[in-house]
């Protein structure tokens, strides 16, 4: 990972507030400059809610967020900055003056990011004093949650980009060439072109068109995108066959793509009116938070299956985990995590079924501890949970950071017995316990049997360092 650590954030409104937030929660330091005095405030409501969220898409421990500060000038904020990031109106002239002024004063190695949506490179570099360093990194909001940024610059100056955003969980895209707009935004504008169209001559309201995205083709878009999707939708004979049949449609008027409906008062009237009877009952950081919820639980299903943008969040974590425990004379930390949402319950807390998912991943690094990794039951050998004694004493809530505290009973021949304590990291309260027995087995017969080799030597290693010890307070009670 880069060494990189600290962010100047330029403009810190929705973009700007969502970088800020990624950055800070990948344990960057952030400074940012704004002249909007209620800057500090909005920057605030946002961080708190990717607070909420962004831990929750991990499995492993997240890094410590970094120190947040807001500087009195543009210059103090670039000054010492590797990365920084110009999320301010997107307005040419406005993001010319930020430029020149970013360049006065930064270091001339500092990656120099813009969040625009639409401009191109060679417009953002013109009468630039180093127009290498000024390069697209166009975001997708919320910036804290969703992963990919399209890359648009000169390639020197992008590489080293992509290797920034790699470390903070990102998923750069490199554009081969500038265009307007970039790539995704040209799909939106096409897309946001059409329900206008739609609205205005009567057809649908802001409702009917979101329904159709959200129980329809939105979901499908999330998890493969339009071309494996229309892939699927030739059957058989796949994309050959979708074209045959629908690329006639193209010629058809079933789109009114080159035409914009004007924005007069009234259609706007009649979009805003729509759009407040649908959403109106909520404020904007409530249907923020909805929105990261629902992403956040989305990505974590994906994780599950280790696709698109679970494959992605899967490799992060491989990245950021901690390496197994090594001293083996005391209980060790098995495990440590943040609380997600999706293993809330109607009750407002974890629900009883995750403190097994807790206890069994812990119990899972005690296996490859002492060996009975993926190799090992690859050849046919493991270890089954045959009893799992829980006490639920103190109850989890979302986004609390948990560990867990493992003790070996017994570890002797085909028998491991583990004693797990999860606790909350911060104030040490105790939250659960875990008397867990574990059985060594053959997969091929399905019974038990005695480890070998490398494990049994760690298994009857392991159970020996830690026989003399009393047993845990909490088992005692
Ligand atoms: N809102 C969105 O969905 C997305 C926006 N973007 C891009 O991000 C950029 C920012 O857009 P938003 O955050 O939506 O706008 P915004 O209006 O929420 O925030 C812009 C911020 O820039 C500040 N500002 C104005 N002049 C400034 C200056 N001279 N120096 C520093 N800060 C200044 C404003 O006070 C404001 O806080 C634009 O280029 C936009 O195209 C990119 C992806 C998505
Ligand atoms: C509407 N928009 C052009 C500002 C959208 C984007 O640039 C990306 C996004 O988050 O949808």
């Amino acid at each position: 990972m880069s060494e990189i650590k600290t962010a100047a954030i330029i403009g810190g409104g929705v973009i700007g507030g969502g970088w800020a937030a990624r950055f800070l929660l990948n344990g960057w330091d952030v400074v940012v400059s704004d002249p909007d005095p209620e800057a500090e405030r909005k920057v605030g409501e946002v961080l708190a809610n990717a607070r909420r969220s962004l831990p929750a898409l991990s499995d492993v421990s997240v890094p410590k967020e970094g120190r947040l500060s807001f500087a009195a000038s543009l210059a103090e904020a670039v000054a010492d900055a590797d990365w920084i990031q110009e999320s301010a109106p997107e307005r040419l002239d406005i993001k010319h003056k930020v430029f020149a002024d970013i360049q006065s004063h930064c270091r001339a190695d500092a990656l120099i990011g813009s969040s625009t949506s639409g401009f191109k490179p060679s417009e953002l570099q013109q009468g630039a004093a180093r127009p290498e360093q000024i390069f697209v990194a166009h975001p997708f909001n919320p910036v804290y949650l969703l992963p990919v940024i399209e890359l648009v610059g000169v390639e020197a100056t992008l590489l080293r980009a992509r290797d920034v955003l790699d470390g903070i969980g990102m998923k750069p895209l490199i554009v081969r060439k500038e265009i307007d707009a970039h790539i995704a935004d040209r799909f939106l504008e096409a897309v946001w072109r059409e329900a206008l169209w739609l609205i205005k001559d009567g057809i649908a309201t802001t409702q009917e068109i979101d329904d159709v995205i959200r129980f329809g083709f939105g979901m499908r878009w999330a998890q493969m995108g339009l071309f494996e999707t229309y892939r699927i939708a030739g059957g058989e004979a796949g994309m050959r066959h979708f074209i045959a049949q629908f690329g006639p449609c193209l010629s058809w008027p079933w789109t009114k793509l080159m035409d914009v409906p004007e924005l007069t008062d009234e259609l706007t009237d009649m979009i805003a009116g729509q759009s407040d009877a649908q959403s109106g009952m909520h404020s904007i950081r409530e249907l923020e938070r909805i929105r990261d919820d629902n992403l956040v639980a989305m990505m974590r299903a994906l994780k599950g299956r280790n696709w698109g943008a679970g494959e992605l969040l899967n490799a992060q974590d491989a990245r950021i985990k901690p390496p197994l425990p090594t001293t083996i004379d005391q209980p060790f930390t098995t495990l440590s995590r943040v609380i997600p949402i999706d293993w809330m319950d109607y009750n407002g807390h974890m629900n009883e079924s995750r403190y097994g998912q807790v206890f069994s991943d812990a119990g899972d690094v005690v296996m490859q501890m002492v060996g009975a990794d993926p190799d090992y039951i690859a050849g046919g050998l493991s270890y089954f949970t045959v009893s799992n004694e829980i006490g639920y004493l103190s109850e989890t809530h979302l986004g609390d950071v948990i560990h867990v505290r493992t003790q070996v009973l017994e570890a002797r021949g085909k028998k491991l017995r583990l004693y797990h304590e999860m606790i909350r990291t911060g104030d040490d309260e105790l939250l659960a316990t875990c008397n867990q027995l574990l059985l060594h087995v053959s997969l091929e017969t399905r019974r038990t049997c005695e480890p070998e080799g490398e494990v049994l030597a760690k298994i009857t290693a392991l159970g020996e360092a830690q026989s003399k010890l009393p047993k845990p307070a909490s088992m005692r009670d």
